[in-house]
């Protein structure tokens, strides 16, 4: 066949066949990137030689080929052109310029940016220059380009998405569009990708360990495995081995873990997968430029601005695929009852996974202790340290607050809550200040919520963060980065303390290491959130953009924050992270496995008629919070009753085994709002005191009768760059349904999309769904007050029940000594103590029973530190 007779001469039939799908696979993915600068032609050439070569790899027949002998525009009446007429539009700026011939092969051609083209084999793809607004067919084609507006190559998938401009393209794998800077954009949907390729899934792949750069000092490193996943899985494969990866400078050895091949080949779940110790050789990150460059600006031209060698691939090319890799879950479920309607108090939160690598987590928390020491020794502004008076178990936690200074509760000055104008804090440092534009690019905060403040909260062993509602001074979404362990943040519209350093709630939800919480609509409004006594020692950062009015006196914008724009691909929303809420609801016991089984075993009625926990919680009349409060918003928009008095206190209950009477420990920890304030007097509030809700600078709009499901049932978002505002936008309004709409309550689903649960017998393929349905499921709890007239509330943070081992924190962490083994419980769902997961797949903990021990990794806190405490 005429598509195989380049073999010989082609240049990437010097691979071994074997390895040939995978360097397909990768060119497929990463061609917006490499070719970029190219003209027109030679794009077209090199993707069409790949999908040929995808063809052959497939075992289908190649289509025939195009092969004229000449390139551009030397001879218009040629065959060959007319050819290449039908495929594709030959730029005029690609015309008259000398051309230089490679018939056959991907790897040579011209640069046409000048007009210069190498010659063109087969055609590639079909192109359109922006100002003719013509587009021609192509049969052959992996994607389609325009040109865009500065002259750059923009490819289009004409199939979809092109308003009639452009013709049909019937194997198009990508489209790419002109990103504001024009540069090239990838956007890959899944149905492109299933045009081209046997696999279901994306491949956005790269199981290429060796792609991952590092200096050209890796070996490509291809599993079996993988490569089977590529055809078969139906996951989305934006897969890098990680684990592989990293192997540099002889200072790590390759970590492969039996179980992560294991489930890469089995699991239905995406897999982004980085070992904590390979991940460690990210140096081309960011977060590791910025040291770079710091370290240049104390040595420059010195030993330390030796150049390094070039990775393969581009620092863009590596931030695409890392971006593609991150993990998300938006369908946080949990239904209360407040004020006789179902709202989703989960509605609105985000958390996202592998938005920082490893070795960047590192970087971060060996910076935060660096600060802390700092603190410690008085060289930070006053109020931007913050140690707590340890006189109790669960009392607070040291707080570094930078770029504004805020109350959680009113202090003894009499500050109200909310950001105190006349005090000020250090500005951000650079390393956040990184971390902020890192979130802003990838897609975890929007554009228009560029972080200007942040608090980094140093939890040891048993502190917490009580129950509060972050203040309206802050505008939504904000997030939270955890660090070093795992923990619990509890969610309900009706949080308790039940002791000190516990809380009852509705809803938990892990955290896991590295992960980043986003916190906007009912999630951030309705539900108030804390973090229970931590069982180990934990970080985590929380980024806010102040409200305008609101900024303290004098503050200036950071310059290096202004502007900064997501990426310009869309994100892979099929790559959901598996994460579960556990509900409380049950005395807290949290592991919901049991209780999913029983209730994907009952019908429906039953779930109902059985449940015996009904939350029924009246919004706004928290006795920590004064009594009967009701929220100008919910007022404002009647989603509320008026009667907000009219709650029934919940009962305190504990969790499991507990001996000790919460009630006791509750008088002495305080659980009013007076109290709470006065907890935080004396300038120290590092810890949250349940901040009333009257302190809200704005009323939060309420969508009475919102469908739920409606923002799940789009199966895809508008392309990133051709929004004008993220969809996270439309999360900001609280979504409270009237118990009209939904005639017929069901359990509530924890976890789950609410469209979804038990109405769906069957598994729906992961493909298809957003969450995995056999854990969605949780206990009913949508039930009305009539029938159930005391719910009770779970409670959370009470390590004592659970029995675990020493928590890490009182292992003798010492900074700057390897760390023995952490023992990352988390209270509720790990009675066994578990490694702390730094740089792994979030999921991954629950599926992989054993790590490698946290003592072999190589996290080392640079400096040691003996904060007083
Ligand atoms: O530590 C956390 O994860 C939560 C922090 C928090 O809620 C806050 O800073 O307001
Ligand atoms: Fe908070």
């Amino acid at each position: 066949m005429k598509g195989f007779r380049a073999r010989k001469l082609d240049p990437i039939y010097l691979f071994p066949i074997e390895e040939l799908p995978v360097a397909v696979n990768y060119l497929k993915n990463l061609l917006p990137f490499l070719t970029e600068g190219l003209c027109n032609k030679c794009n077209k050439l090199l993707l069409n030689r790949v999908d040929l070569l995808d063809q052959e790899l497939s075992y289908q027949d190649p289509q025939p080929l195009q092969v004229p002998d000449v390139h551009c525009c030397e001879s218009t009446s040629s065959p060959a052109n007319e050819d290449i007429d039908k495929y594709a539009y030959i730029p005029d700026e690609c015309c008259g310029k000398k051309d230089n011939s490679d018939t056959h092969s991907i790897g040579s051609w011209n640069n046409g940016e000048k007009g210069e083209c190498g010659s063109d084999t087969h055609s590639i793809g079909s192109w359109k220059n922006g100002e003719k607004g013509d587009c021609d067919s192509d049969t052959q084609s992996i994607g389609s380009w325009k040109d865009g507006e500065n002259g750059r190559l923009e490819p289009v998938l004409c199939k979809s998405e092109l308003e009639g401009d452009c013709d049909s393209d019937t194997q198009s794998i990508g489209s790419w569009k002109d990103g504001e800077n024009g540069r090239m954009e990838p956007v890959m949907y899944k149905s492109e990708l299933e045009v081209s390729t046997t696999s279901e899934a994306p491949n956005v792949r790269m199981s290429w360990a060796d792609m991952a750069q590092e200096n050209g000092r890796l070996e490509p490193v291809v599993y079996k495995n993988e490569l089977e996943v590529a055809t078969t899985s139906e996951a989305p494969n934006v897969r890098m081995s990680w684990a592989d990866i990293a192997r540099q400078n002889g200072k790590l050895e390759p970590v492969v873990y039996k179980s992560e091949l294991e489930v890469s080949t089995t699991s239905e779940a995406p897999n982004v997968r980085m070992s904590w110790a390979d991940m460690a050789q990210e140096e081309e990150d960011e977060l590791q430029e910025y040291e770079n460059s710091q370290q240049q600006e104390c040595d420059p031209g010195g030993v330390g601005s030796e150049e390094k060698k070039k990775p393969e691939l581009s620092r863009e090319t590596r931030e695409f695929i890392r971006f593609m890799n991150v993990q998300r879950k938006k369908d946080f479920v949990c239904l209360e009852r407040i004020k006789g309607k179902t709202v989703n108090v989960l509605e609105g939160l985000e958390l996202h996974a592998g938005v920082f690598s490893a070795a960047e987590q590192k970087r971060i928390v060996d910076f935060v202790f660096e600060l802390q020491e700092k603190g410690s020794r008085g060289e930070l502004k006053e109020r931007t340290y913050t140690a707590p008076q340890k006189w109790m178990r669960g009392k607070g936690r040291v707080t570094i607050q930078f770029g504004c200074c805020y109350n959680y509760a009113p202090d003894r000055k009499g500050n109200p809550p909310g950001i105190l104008r006349n005090e000020h804090v250090d500005p951000i440092p650079n390393l956040l200040k990184v971390m902020i534009r890192r979130l802003v690019k990838w897609h975890v905060l929007p554009a228009s919520c560029v972080s200007d403040s942040c608090i980094v909260n140093i939890y040891d062993e048993g502190d917490c963060i009580p129950p509060h509602i972050d203040n309206h001074d802050f505008i939504r979404p904000f997030c939270t980065v955890s660090f070093l362990s795992e923990c619990d943040i509890v969610f309900g519209s009706n949080l308790k303390i039940v002791g000190p350093g516990e809380f009852s709630g509705s809803a938990a939800i892990p955290l896991p290491v590295g992960s980043v919480l986003v916190l906007q609509g009912n999630g951030a409004d309705v539900a108030k959130h804390c973090v229970p006594a931590v069982p180990c020692k934990r970080i985590s950062i929380t980024f806010r953009k102040m409200d305008e009015g609101k900024c303290p006196l004098g503050f200036v914008p950071e310059p290096d924050l202004l502007g900064i724009q997501p990426l310009p691909y869309e994100s892979d929303e099929s790559n959901v992270l598996n994460i579960q809420v556990k509900s409380l609801r049950d005395g807290g016991n949290s592991n919901l496995s049991e209780k999913r089984e029983g209730i994907l075993g009952r019908a429906p009625s039953d779930d109902l008629g059985s449940h015996s926990e009904p939350r029924q919680t009246t919004q706004g009349s928290h006795s920590d919070n004064g009594g009967s409060h009701v929220e100008p918003w919910q007022r404002a928009r009647g989603t509320l009753s008026d009667n907000g008095s009219t709650h029934s206190e919940p009962r305190l209950t504990t969790r499991g085994a507990h001996s000790e009477p919460r009630l006791a420990a509750q008088t002495a920890r305080g659980t009013s709002q007076s109290e709470a304030q006065q907890t935080a007097e004396g300038g120290s509030h590092s810890e949250p005191q349940e901040p009333s809700q009257e302190t809200h600078s704005e009323p939060r709009p309420t969508s009475i009768g919102t469908p739920q499901s409606e923002p799940r049932q789009t199966p895809r978002r508008t392309p990133w760059s051709q929004q004008t505002n993220r969809p996270r936008e439309s999360h900001s309004e609280p979504q409270v349904t009237s118990q009209e709409t939904h005639s017929e309550p069901g359990p509530a689903s924890i976890g789950t999309p609410q469209s979804e649960p038990r109405q769906t017998p069957r598994r729906t393929p992961w493909s298809q769904q957003t969450y995995r349905s056999r854990e969605a499921y949780s206990e009913p709890q949508e039930t009305s007050q009539e029938t159930h007239s005391e719910p009770r509330p779970a409670t959370i943070g009470t390590p004592r029940q659970t029995p675990r081992r020493t928590p890490w924190s009182q292992q003798t962490y010492k900074p700057g000594e390897a760390h023995s083994e952490p023992q990352q419980t988390s209270q509720e769902t790990h009675s066994e103590p578990r490694p702390a997961s730094i740089g792994t797949p979030q999921s991954e903990p629950r599926q992989t029973p054993r790590r490698t021990p946290w003592s072999q990794q190589t996290f080392r806190p640079r400096a040691r530190r003996s904060v007083d405490r």
